[in-house]
């Protein structure tokens, strides 16, 4: 008997016809087993050997992880409400992927951010990766601005929701406006700082996207500072159009803050550049040493190193911290 096939093993030329349609089954059997075996074989040799497929799996990896974290940790974040404090939780779940990733983080500049005072962080957005580089840095009581379409990604929604990410129709520009400006007055009140990606959206192109005037305003409204992020490029390790994803390093630079005290909203055009700029030398200036680094036998990153001092870096020695096995602050 073969998995429960009442069969005869060897058939025998004179046989009935139910007992060849037997042997037939067993046949079938067999190669189902055989394709069994064969296809995690063939997966595996793809993964190995075939760019694209690798690229795939790990971003099917990469949604995978989120929605199981989000489903996990919903009904915990649910406990305590909506609340900035679940995003603590939100970090834990996503701080282990660059682990399996491969990804080193090295972050400059953490010192900036340890401060009790209220501020937005404003950075480049290349890719959902992005999110294992927020986590490295991300403060205590700190929430990003989202596009609105997240809300509806099921758990993931519902955990972004109870994170109190805030969200925003970016389709809806005065929608979008009123949800800033309420942000300014309850960041005040509720003593929690706000991270938004300027660009608007995704950009893995060689230069920042124009940025889009939200932020500022933000920070003009509610009169506190801004903080400039800048994750370097990831091009050496992941790209959506190559269909590339390897282990890599990203750096992540946190420029000095830019004041916004006695600022008006006519000022936002003028601050929207200056920020933009620095954060647009600094990502230059990391494009080069990322390269550099990229054929260097033991890369060593000259701001490590103590070399070199680009626009918007300030005052104090540049914290440089590589960071692959935990948090950063
Ligand atoms: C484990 C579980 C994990 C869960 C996963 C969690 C996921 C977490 C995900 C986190 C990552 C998620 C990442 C993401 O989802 S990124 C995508 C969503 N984020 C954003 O879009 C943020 C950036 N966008 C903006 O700031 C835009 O400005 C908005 C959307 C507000 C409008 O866009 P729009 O394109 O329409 O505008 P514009 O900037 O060209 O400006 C147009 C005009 O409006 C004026 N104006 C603008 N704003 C204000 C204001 N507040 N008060 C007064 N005026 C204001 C402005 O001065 C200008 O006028 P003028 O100056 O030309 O006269
Ligand atoms: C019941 C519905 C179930 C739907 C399930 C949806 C599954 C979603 C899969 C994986 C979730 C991963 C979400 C990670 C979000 C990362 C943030 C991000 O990078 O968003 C992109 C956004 O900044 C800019 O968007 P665009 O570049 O303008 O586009």
């Amino acid at each position: 008997m073969l998995l429960g096939i009442p069969c005869a093993i060897h058939p025998d030329p004179g046989l009935s016809s139910s007992a060849s349609s037997c042997w037939g089954n067993m046949m079938d059997v067999v190669l189902l087993h055989g394709l069994l075996l064969l296809l995690p074989l063939a997966a595996l040799l793809l993964y190995r050997y075939n760019a694209t497929f690798h690229y795939f799996c790990k971003v099917a990896f990469f949604n995978c992880w989120i929605i199981a974290m989000a489903t996990l940790l919903s009904p915990f974040a649910a406990l305590r409400g909506r609340s900035v404090e679940n995003m603590k939780l939100l970090r834990a779940a996503i701080l282990p992927l660059k682990h399996f990733y491969g990804i080193k983080m090295q972050v400059w500049g953490l010192e900036h951010l340890n401060t009790e005072e209220l501020y937005v962080i404003v950075s480049n957005h290349q890719a959902a990766l992005d999110l294992m580089g927020m986590v490295e840095i991300i403060p205590d009581r700190c929430v990003p601005i989202a596009k609105k379409e997240i809300l509806y990604m099921g758990t993931v929604g519902w955990a972004s929701w109870l994170s109190g990410i805030i969200f925003v129709d970016r389709y809806k520009r005065e929608d979008a406006i009123n949800v800033i400006s309420q942000t300014a007055r309850t960041m005040q009140r509720e003593k929690f700082r706000v991270w938004i990606f300027p660009e608007g959206t995704r950009n893995q192109d060689k230069s920042m996207l124009p940025f889009k005037r939200g932020a500022f305003h933000l920070a003009v409204q509610a009169q506190v500072p801004i903080f400039p992020v800048v994750f370097s490029p990831y091009w050496d390790f992941f790209s959506s159009k190559e269909k590339k994803f390897t282990s890599g390093t990203c750096t992540i630079q946190i420029l000095p803050k830019v004041e916004t005290q006695g600022l008006s909203s006519t000022d936002v055009p003028r601050l929207t550049d200056t920020v933009r700029q620095a954060m647009a030398d600094a990502f230059a200036e990391m494009s080069v040493s990322c390269c550099e680094d990229q054929s260097a036998e033991h890369p060593q990153h000259p701001h490590c190193a103590g070399v070199g001092a680009g626009a918007g870096r300030g005052t104090g020695s540049p914290q440089c911290e590589e960071n692959t096995t935990g948090t950063s602050n």
